[in-house]
């Protein structure tokens, strides 16, 4: 037997029977002869393993002859989620205590290291190597396994260099576990996992990453990135080419997974950025956003519904969320903030942040500000209306909380425990700030969404106007009747709460003057016009796969303009929708105003 796996069968035991892990560290530790030792914990080891509570099924499986490639250590999914699914929220009993509810939610999940990503020219044994030894990093920094990802990943990680396995000495060993079985009396800390990875997921990945290294008394350093894996090819005068060299360039396309984790860049949706070591880039959406206590909405919004799917009963159940999603829903109930979407499919609460942000310009450390909109549930301030514990001791615990529109939410929410620093303001203001990123904390969860939402609309308005020859003062005037028009759906639709004040933030009107002046709707649109040609065809010829927000929620907001005939009161979002319906031409819309 190697040595990793003996040391991966001390963790195993280390994670059910703690007592027994610890004595089976001390005399690995200790022993002056391992292997006699470990036939020993052969027979004496694995039994009472088994029979510790909650135990099914442990395996270890060495097909690849190169050392250990994976295990497999389960406990019964089944029985834990059954009792936390019987408990009642008003329930006093000890199994419904909320956390006992964490500690059966965390020992459901199953512990795999397997399937890392090869990079081509690694040599194989050196990889068997560092994907150990990346185990061991993440066990001493966190109490969840990694999700696969690259080794190379792990061993220029700054917060963990990595030694090569084989010289790691037993002793060595035994204090990385030991730091382990020290950080289980710790606080358990916010897990952040960013769901998305183009243009604007990538730089808020790496926003926060720079953050949680910098607050490791609230958060886990390394932050989970998921992402929609594409091939990336690999031609010649490419920087990857470039990057990979010499006689170990692939033959075919890389995963852009593999990229990022490799060259610590987003080398299709976020070029020229390095980003921090800590985000791992994962390619499991499943994986990826479990454990994560806080996770981060960051795609287009067309893809939500198929993402909430997948995620759905697969998150903490006290989980908490970011929309950075600037769009909204439309089916034939209505009209729905990305964010309610999230609250009502996912089962947790959902905050928004929005604001006049380019990506790009922010990855480059580029100073500008933004808002988070973010209402804490009650049950999250670890007091009751009484002022009583919420959920330190089970009594008391507010379930319900007002939803965006200020009516109480169909989804009830699991607290989050009092085990961890409390999600309030300071928390996301902590995780979003940067010095060239300054945040605003509001409550106007509808503000901040339909200002980032509608205001894509206005834009492809300001670059079809543009487009035409018209200049900056037709330009302003657009601007000007498209925030009368937001303004105006947001007291219609949403009258119970939103607020005056959310105009006059970064949300409101700084999302309005950039996305007009700079962003890739306006820019994207013009040139539409420039070239005679649709808007759509633009997006799939110039954009390299990134989106546009705006054609969509143009249809989504008229049709549901349309089915309520109001299109009389909105006729700048009109006159966008048949501008790109080609059923009007632009120099109609002085006319349309007037009219
Ligand atoms: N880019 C910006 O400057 C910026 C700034 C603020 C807000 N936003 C908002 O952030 C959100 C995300 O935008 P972005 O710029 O990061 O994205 P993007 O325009 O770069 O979009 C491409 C992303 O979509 C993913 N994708 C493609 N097909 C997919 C599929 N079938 N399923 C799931 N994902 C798929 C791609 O992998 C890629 O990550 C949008 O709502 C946008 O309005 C963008
Ligand atoms: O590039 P856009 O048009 O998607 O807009 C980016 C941001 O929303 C601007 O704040």
């Amino acid at each position: 037997m190697r040595p990793n796996q003996t040391l991966i069968l001390t963790e195993a035991v280390f994670w059910n029977c703690e007592s027994y892990g610890i004595l089976v560290l001390l005399l690995l530790s200790y022993s002056p002869r391992p292997f006699l030792l470990l036939g020993f914990l052969g027979v004496f080891g694995v039994f009472p393993m088994t029979a510790c509570p909650g135990f099914r099924f442990y395996k270890i499986s060495d097909s690849a002859g190169l050392g250990l490639r994976r295990i497999f250590f389960e406990q019964s999914q089944s029985q834990s989620q059954s009792k936390s699914q019987q408990c009642h929220p008003k329930s006093q009993s000890q199994q419904c205590h909320p956390k006992s509810q964490f500690r059966s939610q965390t020992r459901t999940t199953s512990y795999r290291i397997s399937s890392f990503p090869l990079p081509h020219r690694w040599p194989r044994a050196t990889h068997s190597d560092s994907e150990f030894s990346s185990s061991l990093c993440r066990l001493s920094h966190t109490s969840r396994l990694p999700a696969p990802t690259s080794a190379r990943n792990f061993s220029s990680s700054s917060h963990c260099p990595q030694p090569q396995f084989s010289s790691i000495p037993s002793s060595t060993l035994a204090s990385t576990l030991g730091s382990k079985m020290a950080s289980t009396s710790e606080k358990p800390k916010h897990k952040v996992t960013v769901i998305g990875s183009g243009n604007w997921g990538s730089t808020i990945a790496k926003v926060v990453a720079q953050s949680t290294s910098e607050h490791p008394e609230l958060f886990e350093t390394d932050v989970q990135m998921w992402v929609y894996d594409e091939k990336i090819p690999i031609t010649p005068g490419s920087s990857l080419y470039d990057r990979y060299g010499g006689a170990t360039i692939p033959d075919g396309p890389v995963m852009l997974t593999e990229v990022i984790n490799t060259f610590h860049e987003n080398v299709k949706y976020l070029p020229g950025i390095e980003l921090p070591h800590n985000v791992i880039a994962n390619p499991n959406l499943v994986d990826a956003v479990q454990g994560a206590t806080i996770l981060i909405f960051n795609l287009p919004h067309e893809f939500i519904d198929k993402i909430c799917k997948q995620i759905q009963g697969k998150t903490l159940p006290f989980a908490r969320a970011i929309s950075c999603i600037k769009g909204v829903t439309v089916d034939e109930h209505g009209i729905e903030l990305i964010s309610e979407y999230i609250e009502e499919n996912v089962g947790i609460y959902c905050g928004a942040l929005s604001g006049g942000n380019i990506a790009s310009e922010i990855a480059n450390e580029q100073w500008c500000d933004t808002t988070i909109a973010y209402n804490t549930p009650p049950c999250d301030l670890h007091q009751d209306t009484n002022g009583s514990s919420s959920n330190g001791n089970g009594s008391g615990v507010a379930y319900t909380h007002k939803n965006a529109r200020g009516q109480p939410s169909k989804t009830k929410l699991v607290p989050v425990p009092a085990e961890y620093p409390t999600l309030d303001h300071d928390v996301f203001q902590k995780l979003f700030s940067r010095p060239y990123f300054t945040v605003n904390m509001v409550s106007d969860v509808v503000g901040v969404s339909l200002g980032g939402a509608l205001k894509n609309i206005v834009a492809i308005a300001c670059g079809f106007v543009e487009g035409h020859g018209w200049s900056n003062s037709g330009k302003t005037a657009v601007m000007r009747r498209g925030m009368q028009e937001i303004i105006k759906f947001a007291n219609e639709f949403f009258p119970e709460t939103v607020q005056e004040a959310t105009w006059q933030e970064s949300a409101g009107w700084g999302d309005m003057i950039v996305s007009c002046t700079a962003a890739r709707n306006w820019k994207y649109s013009k040139m539409a016009v420039e070239r005679g040609v649709s808007v759509q065809e633009i997006e799939n010829t110039e954009l390299n796969g990134q989106k546009l927000q705006g054609i969509s929620t143009t249809r989504d907001v008229c049709s549901f303009l349309h089915a309520r005939g109001l299109e009389g009161n909105y006729p700048l979002f009109m006159a966008v929708e048949g501008i790109v319906d080609g059923t009007v031409n632009v120099e109609d819309i002085p006319r349309l105003f007037r009219d």
